[in-house]
């Protein structure tokens, strides 16, 4: 029988498509140190982003037919070398960009009214301290008519987009691809309507947004640091539900700290999975740990379309 690791788990739907054809699925998380010894006796690994499956991994795993990742940043794993060693990787790159875009919203909406430092103030003791909280939280701000800048217009950006459209703000996007900006908006009941983008340079979306998202790849040097904070809009916001590293923290807190940015929304973080003091502390800091794909519904989508991956993989190998 073939045998499947899930190591940071499959949705149950997904589990169950592969038992249905014929696979054993283990959902059973094996600790990073012991994977050298422990995978060897699988055919296939699953991850998210907690497992890493780097060269050393690989190279202790002769029998590894594939590698899948139930979610978009490959990051984690060692994609060329796999291909080298004719390991396929596949991962679910359509499946979670509607989450992760209501969660930047969700952080949006959380950083233009404060509702990070209120829920965390709140319950107060009387009735001052109540009104002296209504009246710290006195300066919010509407996301309607205000410009929206984000870099990187791939699946999630342009879900991004969409929510951004809908709720009346001005998009500017930036991506090394071209792309169209006219977009189609699902609606509810069943309305759907046609709205338009603006393509903008990195330099323009920094100078001219009221709120900037990030929704590139991970890459070694920050999109946003000291630099590009100082020629931001005074009082922007800043939203990074994509890769950790992407910010450069210690220059964001700065920015923070003297109010030329107003807020930040992180899901991702540097040091992953025990994130800086000061950006876990700062009350201006809107925090989720990286739960972008974390829904029932993007979860059960990754599960079917992993399932499928790779049951088509080894039938290709005429082994399923
Ligand atoms: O790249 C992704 O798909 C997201 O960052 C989600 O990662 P996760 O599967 O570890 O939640």
């Amino acid at each position: 029988m073939i045998k499947i690791l899930a190591n940071d788990g499959i949705d149950p739907i997904g589990k169950k498509l592969l038992e249905e054809a014929g696979f054993e699925v283990d959902t059973n998380t094996i600790p990073q140190d012991e994977l050298p010894v422990k995978l060897q006796a699988y055919d296939g690994i699953t991850v998210r982003s907690a497992t890493k499956v780097r060269k050393a991994l690989i190279d202790a795993c002769p029998n590894l037919k594939m590698i899948g990742r139930g979610g978009v940043g490959v990051d984690n794993i060692d994609v060329d070398y796999a291909k080298e060693k004719g390991i396929p990787v596949y991962n679910t790159p359509a499946s979670s960009s509607n989450s992760v875009a209501e969660l930047v919203f969700g952080h949006l909406f959380t950083g233009a009214r404060f509702l990070q430092d209120s829920n965390r103030k709140m319950p107060v003791d009387g009735a001052t301290k109540f009104n002296d909280l209504k009246k710290s939280y006195a300066k919010g701000s509407e996301l309607r008519g205000k410009t929206l800048g984000i870099l990187g217009f791939g699946r999630i950006g342009k879900a991004v987009a969409k929510i951004a459209l809908g709720v009346g703000m001005d998009v500017l996007a930036f991506d090394v691809y071209d792309f169209d900006t006219e977009l189609e908006l699902e609606l509810g009941g069943g309305n759907v309507v046609k709205a338009s983008v603006k393509k903008a340079t990195q330099e323009e979306i920094i100078a001219q947004s009221d709120f900037v998202t990030l929704h590139t790849p991970f890459i070694e040097k920050p999109i946003l640091d000291a630099e590009t904070f100082a020629k931001m809009k005074k009082g922007a916001g800043v939203i990074n539900c994509s890769r950790g590293g992407l910010i450069d923290e210690l220059a964001l807190v700065e920015a923070l700290n003297s109010g030329q940015i107003a807020f930040a929304g992180l899901d991702v973080f540097d040091n992953e999975p025990t994130p800086r003091a000061e950006i876990l502390n700062h009350p201006k800091i809107s925090l989720t740990p990286h739960i972008g794909a974390s829904t029932n519904e993007a979860q059960e989508r990754i599960g079917v379309e992993l399932a499928t991956l790779i049951i088509d993989h080894f039938k290709s190998l005429e082994l399923a």
